[in-house]
């Protein structure tokens, strides 16, 4: 999300999350003033190798509850970074899949992180707008719940319901450029029947 009328809008439909982007190289680069949102709507700042202190920083100024580490953010570092944000911000440690994706290198951070996010691994760190096979999720080793993420859109309304009859622990479904009209900016009607159609 990037615009503040498109974030109201879209705050109106109460997502459990909105994410915000903080990597200057993304055409989703946010770098305004957040309106105020619904509470009970997590704010979720994006960030790609970002520095303790950049991300630290964000935090502080825009009040976000959780952050979304989508780089290559070692295990120290989110140790690191959960102590000093004192275990009041979630860390949600993003893994880019393949099908030749190892699950064990999860393990080392099961303890680091709240939540994994599972999204496509591509030419960009992330906003690549293509899905993984979600097969590869079979292999899930862990009880920790992940999101699930990576180019998808209306026409993986299916699928979606499908996997979440199983009893993968999937907390949410994170949905990005497969919803825009221009980059940041997101159609509301489309997330609205999105949301009605998976009824998650
Ligand atoms: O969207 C971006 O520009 C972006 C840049 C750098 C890191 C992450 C980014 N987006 C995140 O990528 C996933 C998947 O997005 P998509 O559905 O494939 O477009 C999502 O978490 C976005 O927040």
């Amino acid at each position: 999300m990037k615009y503040p009328d498109n974030i109201l809008e879209v705050g109106t439909l109460l997502p459990d999350y909105m994410g915000f982007i903080f990597w200057e190289k993304s055409a989703r680069y946010f770098d305004g003033t957040l309106p105020t949102l619904p509470q009970s709507i997590k704010k979720i700042g994006v960030f790609v190798n970002a520095n303790k202190e950049e991300i630290e920083a964000q935090v502080l100024k825009h009040d976000l509850q959780a952050v979304q580490l989508h780089g290559q953010e070692s295990v120290a570092f989110c140790h690191e970074l959960k102590n000093t944000l004192a275990n009041t911000t979630e860390i949600i440690k993003v893994f880019s899949v393949d099908d030749t994706f190892d699950f064990n290198q999860l393990e080392p951070f099961e303890t680091v992180c709240d939540y994994f996010l599972f999204d496509t691994k591509g030419k960009l760190p992330g906003g690549n707008g293509t899905t993984f096979d979600w097969k590869v999720l079979e292999q899930y080793p862990s009880q920790k719940p992940f999101f699930l993420s990576g180019g998808i859109g209306l026409d993986e309304i299916d699928l979606v319901k499908q996997i979440l009859k199983t009893d993968l622990p999937i907390i949410a479904i994170d949905v990005n450029s497969k919803f825009e009209i221009e980059a940041g900016l997101k159609n509301k009607e489309e997330l609205d029947r999105f949301k009605q159609k998976i009824n998650f």
